[in-house]
C-alpha cells in the first residue's frame, strides 16, 4: 500500500477545495492496473518493436499491415479492460451531479488524457454520463476507438471486433507474423457519389490516433484550459513526449500549483511538484479525494 505523509495529503485536499480551475493531465500509468502496458519498461514492445516507433505515419506508410494489427492488438486489449478506481475517482470529479462535493469552489474539472484507450470515457459511461462530448475530457492524443479514412477523411467511432476480418486472430502476440493483405485491413463505409450511383468509399482506414510528428488537433482549447488553472494534477506519466510533457511547468510559470501521482517521481517531477505523491494512483487517488 503507497505510504504517503498526511500533512501532504491534508495540504492537497484543502488546495483542491479552494481551486478554482483544477485540471488532471493523465498518463499510460492511469490505466496500468486495468491491465493496459505502458509505454515505458517491458510494456513498451509489441512483438519486438519499439510501440513508439510504430506511431509514426511513416511506419503506415510503409507496412500499414504491421501497424493495424499493433492497434488491433491494443484495441482488443481495451476492450477486455475496465477501467480502474483512479479513472473512477475522475469520473466523479467530472460528474455534474457528484463534483461540488470535491470540487466547491470551481464545479468543474477538465481531464487531459494522453492515453488513446477510452478507459476514461467508459468510467463516465458506467455512472450514465458523457464526459467526452460535455467537454470534461480531452482525448488529446485521439481514441483507438476512432477511424479516420485515407481518401475522404470520414472520421468516425468504431467499437467492432475485429476492426476488419483480415485482423481477426492477429492480436495473438504468440502466433508467428503473417502479413495481411491491403484488402483484409479496415476499409471506409462511408457511402460516397460515383459517377451515378452511391457506392461505401472502401478507402484504407488509418487508427483516430495522433502520430509522432502530427500536430495535436485540439491544443489551442488545451492552452485556453491550462490558462489560468490554479491546480494541475499530473497522474501516471513520464512527462516524456510533448507538448504534453511541458503543461506542468506552464501552470506553474503562470503562478498555479503542481500535484504528482506516479510510481517513480521523473526529474521534471521534483522541479515542478508543490506535492509529490509517489506510489500507485489507482490507490492514490481514492486516499486524495476519500
Ligand atoms: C519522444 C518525444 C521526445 N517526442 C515528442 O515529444 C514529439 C516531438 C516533439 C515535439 N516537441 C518536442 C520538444 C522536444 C522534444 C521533442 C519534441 N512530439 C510529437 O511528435 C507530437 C505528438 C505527440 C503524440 C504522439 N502520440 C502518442 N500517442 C498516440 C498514439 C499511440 O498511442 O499509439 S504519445 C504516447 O506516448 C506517451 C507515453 O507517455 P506516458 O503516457 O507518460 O507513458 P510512459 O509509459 O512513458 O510512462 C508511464 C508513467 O506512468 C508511471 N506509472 C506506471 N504505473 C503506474 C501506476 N499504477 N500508478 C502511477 N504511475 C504509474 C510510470 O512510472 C511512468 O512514469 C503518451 O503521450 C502516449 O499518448 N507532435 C508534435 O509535436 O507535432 C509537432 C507539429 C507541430 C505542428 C505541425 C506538425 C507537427
Ligand atoms: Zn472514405
Amino acid at each position: 500500500m503507497a505510504s504517503i505523509s498526511q500533512s501532504q495529503l491534508r495540504s492537497f485536499k484543502a488546495a483542491l477545495k479552494e481551486a478554482k480551475k483544477p485540471v488532471a493531465l493523465a498518463g499510460a500509468g492511469l490505466s496500468a492496473a486495468s491491465g493496459i502496458p505502458t509505454f515505458r519498461g517491458a510494456g513498451g514492445l509489441w512483438r519486438e518493436h519499439d510501440a513508439l516507433s510504430l506511431a509514426t505515419p511513416e511506419a503506415f506508410s510503409m507496412d500499414p499491415s504491421k501497424v493495424w494489427q499493433f492497434y488491433h492488438y491494443r484495441r482488443e486489449t481495451c476492450l477486455r479492460a475496465s477501467p480502474n478506481s483512479a479513472h473512477r475517482c475522475l469520473a466523479k470529479l467530472l460528474s455534474p451531479s457528484q463534483r461540488s462535493k470535491y470540487l466547491p469552489s470551481s464545479g468543474s474539472l477538465h481531464l487531459i488524457t494522453q492515453n488513446v484507450d477510452g478507459l476514461s470515457a467508459r468510467a463516465g459511461t458506467e455512472i450514465g454520463e458523457d464526459h467526452v462530448t460535455s467537454g470534461g475530457i480531452l482525448e488529446m492524443h485521439g481514441s483507438l476507438f476512432r477511424t479516420v479514412c485515407t481518401s475522404c477523411n470520414d472520421v468516425r467511432p468504431n467499437f467492432e471486433s475485429p476492426i476488419s476480418e483480415g485482423l481477426r486472430g492477429t492480436e495473438d502476440p504468440s502466433l508467428e507474423y503473417r502479413e495481411t493483405p491491403l484488402e483484409g485491413l479496415p476499409r471506409c463505409e462511408n457511402l460516397t457519389r460515383w459517377s451515378r450511383s452511391i457506392q461505401p468509399c472502401r478507402g484504407l482506414l488509418r487508427p483516430g490516433v495522433v502520430w509522432f510528428g502530427e500536430s495535436i488537433p485540439a491544443l489551442d482549447e488545451i492552452y485556453e484550459i491550462l490558462e489560468g488553472c490554479d491546480l494541475i494534477m499530473v497522474l501516471g506519466t513520464s512527462s516524456t513526449v510533448y507538448p504534453a510533457a511541458g503543461f506542468a511547468g506552464q501552470v506553474k510559470m503562470n503562478g498555479g500549483r503542481v500535484a504528482v501521482f506516479n510510481l517513480e517521481c521523473g526529474p521534471q517531477d521534483r522541479i515542478h511538484a508543490d506535492w509529490l505523491f509517489q506510489g500507485a494512483v489507482e490507490e492514490l487517488l481514492p486516499l486524495a479525494l476519500g
